[in-house]
């Protein structure tokens, strides 16, 4: 596969002396140093000079830092300032809340207010099920974290946790038209947790969990289906096995090879590993290895991760033992949901032909995606500026679009693999590539598509408490 990596976008505030041709000199310095001048913005003019904001994309923060001592180093150039667009965005955080109804005088006032109010909420005290057509609960999902597994940089609290969150509550909007709420617990404990969520569950028609940690997000997401009547989704264990399964589905096409006759390889048996295994399981895949930072999970072996003794039982039919090394033998596919620098050029040369590399780990893959792709067939990364982004952005706005639509009071294996199907099929067999196994995010046609089949399933199922017809506009 060949590839073209974008890199990082920063705005330099210059102050350039009005002498000579300044500005061509600035250009070919920035061009013979590798940068890319995206934009210029006039800030002031003064007798001696002026200040102008250039957007200059580089590789790197270490590329855009030699950038700046380089102009700076100029004479008759100076750095005031710079400043990474992706904090510019990310100022006053990413969301606001805004009213659907303006209230233009007292007799709106005293609708969406007192006193007419208290005829709706006596309404729903009446019956509890109002609450869906008469509030936010028909179509707002809270975000949880508590900020333990956040991206693949772990356990950077529940303020760090945020900005992520907002990501997700953003996405939810502009994909799929959901109204969600980051929530980052300040608490690691499971059954607070818990109570926590259960007691916030009136405002919201669905939960959708994030990055908190394995192997407690297992019980806590457990706990919070059984108890709670309004879907529960971990997004990083649900919402990844589907789009992998989906890209899975697409790149076996593309290489001909049958889904019960490929050997996969998992790195990270956490949250994502886990339920990938078991989306590849339910899909027919029977040979699975997973590798763990203490190698092959096999069953000559007792763990102290209960997930793993019975992650032991339902993999490695030939009970292999060692590292992953030793796994990657042979392997027709690569599922890596760990962190960065796992996996080699070397392990790439030891799989079956037309090796299938899902490096999955954010924000950093499994292996650097220029360096795994002459060596692969078929390469996927979580991350938006590859080719073939597998990443649970493709599945949770669909997902949950549907399940609310449907009034569903659960995220069942059927509405999954409905789901995977439904992004896989997005793309027509005559137009599959090795770099383009998986839709766009911003294939607008996938949501509704996700939705549709989802909704479908949870009827089927009988998990739906309301009749959705295809393409219903709830
Ligand atoms: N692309 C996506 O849509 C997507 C979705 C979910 C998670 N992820 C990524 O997958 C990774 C794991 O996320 P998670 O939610 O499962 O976290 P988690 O904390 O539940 O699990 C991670 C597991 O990986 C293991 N691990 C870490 N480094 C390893 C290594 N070098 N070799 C073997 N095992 C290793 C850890 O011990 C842990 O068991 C993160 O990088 C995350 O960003 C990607
Ligand atoms: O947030 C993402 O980009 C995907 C996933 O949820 C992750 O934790 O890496
Ligand atoms: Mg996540």
């Amino acid at each position: 596969m060949e590839l073209q990596r974008s890199g990082i976008s920063l705005i330099y505030r210059l102050e350039i002396a009005n002498q000579g041709n300044m500005f061509a000199k600035l250009a070919s310095l920035v061009g013979n140093a590798g940068g890319d001048i995206a934009a210029v913005d006039m800030i002031r003019v003064t007798q001696e000079a002026v200040v102008r904001d250039v957007t200059i994309n580089v590789g790197n923060r270490e590329h855009g830092r030699q950038i700046a001592e380089l102009l700076d180093a100029e004479d008759g150039i100076h750095v005031v300032a710079v400043s990474d667009r992706t904090f510019l965005v990310h100022l006053g955080g990413k969301l606001e809340i805004a009213p659907k109804i303006q209230v233009k005088n007292r007799d709106d006032l005293s609708r969406v207010y007192t006193p007419h109010v208290a005829r709706v909420c006596e309404a729903i005290h009446e019956d509890p099920s109002k609450a869906f057509q008469l509030t936010i609960k028909r179509n707002t999902v809270a975000v949880v974290s508590d900020g333990t597994a956040v991206l693949g940089l772990g356990d950077i609290g529940p303020y760090a946790a945020m900005p992520v969150m907002e990501g997700k509550a953003m996405l939810f909007k502009q994909f799929a038209g959901i109204d969600a709420f980051p929530i980052c617990l300040d608490t690691k404990d499971p059954d607070a947790i818990v109570e926590t969520v259960k007691r916030i569950a009136p405002a919201f028609g669905g939960i959708n969990l994030e990055d908190i940690a394995s192997p407690r997000c297992f019980y806590i997401e457990e706990r919070l289906k059984t108890e709670l009547d309004i879907p529960v989704f971990h997004d990083d264990q649900h919402g990844t096995a589907v789009v992998m399964l989906a890209g899975l589905l697409n790149a076996a096409k593309l290489v001909r090879k049958e889904l019960k006759n490929l050997k996969v390889v998992v790195v990270g048996i956490g949250a994502a590993g886990v339920a990938c295994t078991k989306m590849l399981l339910s899909a027919g895949v029977t040979n699975i290895i997973g590798v763990t930072l203490e190698g092959i999970l096999h069953r000559g072996r007792e763990y102290e991760n209960e997930i793993w003794n019975w992650y032991k039982e339902h993999t490695n039919p030939e009970n292999i033992t060692g590292s992953l090394d030793d796994a990657m033998v042979g392997a027709d596919v690569f599922i890596g949901v760990s962190g960065p620098g796992v996996l080699t050029v070397e392990h790439l040369r030891k799989m079956a032909r037309d090796p299938i590399v899902f490096a999955m780990a954010n924000p950093t893959p499994e292996i650097e995606p220029e360096v795994a792709a002459p060596h692969v067939r078929i390469l996927a990364t979580g991350r938006s500026d590859y080719p073939n982004q597998i990443n649970n952005v493709l599945c949770f706005p669909g997902i949950f679009k549907g399940a609310l639509a449907a009034r569903a009071y659960t995220i069942n294996e059927d509405m999954k693999l409905a789901a995977a199907q439904a992004i896989a099929s997005a793309i027509r067999e005559n137009e599959l590539r090795e770099d383009y196994i998986i839709p766009s995010v911003f294939n607008q046609a996938v949501v509704q598509r996700v939705a549709d089949a989802v909704a479908e399933a949870a009827r089927r199922t009988d998990v739906a408490r309301r009749e959705v017809m295809p393409k219903d506009n709830f």
